[in-house]
């Protein structure tokens, strides 16, 4: 029988330590809801002790999701698997995911300690977080550099202790796919009652082996794999959730596993991570690139015409590409807005449909066709974040051989305020002119511009980083008009400032 691999999703913890990630509570919980809808079998929602903020996600993930394991990180400390336990108190399903280090390098370095007292570490807190919690994963960090033989000390110990789950993570991604294999099966061969746990894996992409050390460690017996939307993680990322299922579905005959993965549901999950952290995920991307199903050229599109499978090893069905034949546009009525919407995966509240549809109409005055994409769009760039500041209206004098004037018209807190400002090109003028406007110190860190569809009438989606205070937020601006969507981008990642500092 096919053995079932369990897929542990990091996106809201790994995936959020990579630069620029960040998310709020509300982009949280509509990933932890996607992710439910995707069927992970395990959501790490956060690092309950890192920050009041992580701590809420976590709670308000492990309240509002039923049908996965909802697991939070804490390190090998009491106050760390206490801050966990209370976080997820209201799980329907909690794990408390607990690590510590197992490599001399860095015990020796990092934690300075023995290994001896990382052994009794383990008894001690292991046992600790099992009283709290029925279900506890025990990570050794740095496991693929630590030494084998205390490495199997350290996971039998776990395993005593109570974990039920082992992870072996390749924390900095430096294992070969053969080296996985081999540790894997040394780990099967000489870990003490290792068939009472689940082996997992979590393997970062250092050198682009992620997804393949993943696999290696599968077909050595690995049970549980850890991994993000799009690869998102620390540094270069972790193994890409979306490579590693289409891998296990596509070559079935070469694995002969399965997961719980509605893959119709990769293609969704992935764009609209991309859309919520402001990162679009480059063309040549497996899986869920723009160009993972295009075909190019004249000898490959002739082999497609004559049969599909010639140059294509999955169908973009499989992961919900979709064709719609119901054309949306200004003609269109609430029924088939509603059901389009339901149909790409949202269940929203009344309230918000209505405040939709009402864009969705705005829209259509600009654009003929709106499609998927721009409905996507729509739907992910209306911010959940309190409109403080809401813009007006906007005028601009620019040209070639000038420098940029823009007045800006805002509504802050329902107050109209109106500045100008001049600026090497109108968007940079308009940024210092809403800049005069607020007493934020702000500062741009990334801008980056994206048609989201095409034609005349596309939609310009505009992502922008800016630090304030010492954090770093991203904010996004959906127009026709891309000085528009510029301004509204800045103005969003301004709302969620003032939304942060009034929750601190
Ligand atoms: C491989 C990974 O991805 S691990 C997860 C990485 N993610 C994060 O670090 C994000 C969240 N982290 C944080 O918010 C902070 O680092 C906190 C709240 C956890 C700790 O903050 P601080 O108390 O200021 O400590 P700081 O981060 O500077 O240093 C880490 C400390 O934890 C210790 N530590 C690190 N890992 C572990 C562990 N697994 N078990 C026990 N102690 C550990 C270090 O030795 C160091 O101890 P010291 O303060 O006695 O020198
Ligand atoms: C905390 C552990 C599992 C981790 O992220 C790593 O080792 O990369
Ligand atoms: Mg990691």
């Amino acid at each position: 029988m096919s053995q079932q691999i369990k897929i542990f999703d990091t996106t809201l913890r790994d995936g959020e330590q990579s630069p620029g990630c960040s998310m709020n509570l509300n982009e949280k919980l509509k990933m932890a809801r996607q992710l439910e809808r995707l069927r992970v079998d395990i959501i790490e929602a956060g690092f309950a002790i890192a920050s009041p903020g992580d701590f809420e996600s976590v709670a308000a993930i492990a309240q509002t999701i039923k049908d996965c394991t909802v697991a939070s990180l804490s390190r090998l400390v009491k106050k760390d698997i206490d801050a966990s336990a209370e976080a997820l108190k209201n799980a329907v399903s909690p794990r408390i995911h607990t690590f510590i280090a197992t490599s001399d390098l860095h015990m020796r370095y990092k934690l300075k300690m023995k290994p001896e007292d990382v052994l009794s570490q383990i008894d001690e807190l292991v046992t600790y977080a099992r009283n709290l919690c029925p279900d506890v994963e025990f990570s050794a960090e740095d496991a693929s550099r630590s030494d084998r033989d205390f490495l199997c000390r350290a996971l039998e110990r776990a395993i005593r202790a109570g974990a039920s789950t082992v992870n072996i993570p390749d924390t900095v991604g430096y294992a070969t796919p053969e080296e996985m294999f081999d540790l894997i099966s040394y780990i099967k061969n000489n870990v003490p009652n290792i068939d009472k746990a689940t082996i997992s894996v979590h393997n970062h992409n250092d050198l682009g082996l992620g997804v393949a050390t993943s696999l290696a460690s599968i077909k050595a017996g690995a049970t549980q794999v850890e991994c993000t939307l799009n690869g998102i993680g620390e540094r270069a990322g972790n193994a890409a959730l979306e490579e590693i299922v289409m891998a296990l579905k596509t070559r079935r005959d070469f694995f002969d596993c399965t997961t719980r993965i509605d893959t119709t549901q990769i293609y969704r999950s992935c764009t609209r991570l991309a859309r919520i952290i402001g990162q679009d995920i480059p063309n040549n991307k497996a899986i869920v690139g723009a160009n993972a199903f295009l075909h190019e050229s004249g000898i490959h599109q002739h082999g497609v015409l004559a049969k599909r499978e010639t140059y294509e090893i999955m169908t973009p069905e499989s992961i919900g590409i979709v064709k719609n034949n119901i054309v949306l546009g200004k003609h269109s009525g609430r029924h088939a807005f509603e059901d389009r919407l339901v149909s790409l995966g949202y269940q929203l509240p009344e309230e918000a449909i209505a405040k939709l549809f009402e864009k969705f109409k705005v829209l259509c005055d600009r654009k003929k066709d709106v499609s998927d994409y721009d409905l996507e769009a729509l739907v992910e760039s209306t911010s959940h974040t309190p409109e403080h500041y809401k813009l007006d209206r906007f005028v601009i004098n620019s040209g070639n051989t000038i420098r940029a004037t823009a007045i800006v018209r805002l509504q802050i807190d329902g107050r109209e305020v109106e500045d100008v400002a001049i600026g090497d090109g109108p968007i940079f003028a308009c940024y210092k002119a809403i800049e005069k406007m607020s007493p934020l110190n702000l500062k741009l860190e990334d801008y980056s511009i994206r048609s989201v569809t095409e034609g005349e009438d596309a939609l310009g989606q505009v992502s922008v980083k800016v630090t304030c205070n010492g954090k770093t937020l991203t904010g996004r601006g959906l127009s026709t008009d891309i000085l528009e969507s510029s301004i509204l981008a800045y103005l969003h990642a301004i709302n969620k400032f003032i939304s942060l500092e009034k929750q601190a």
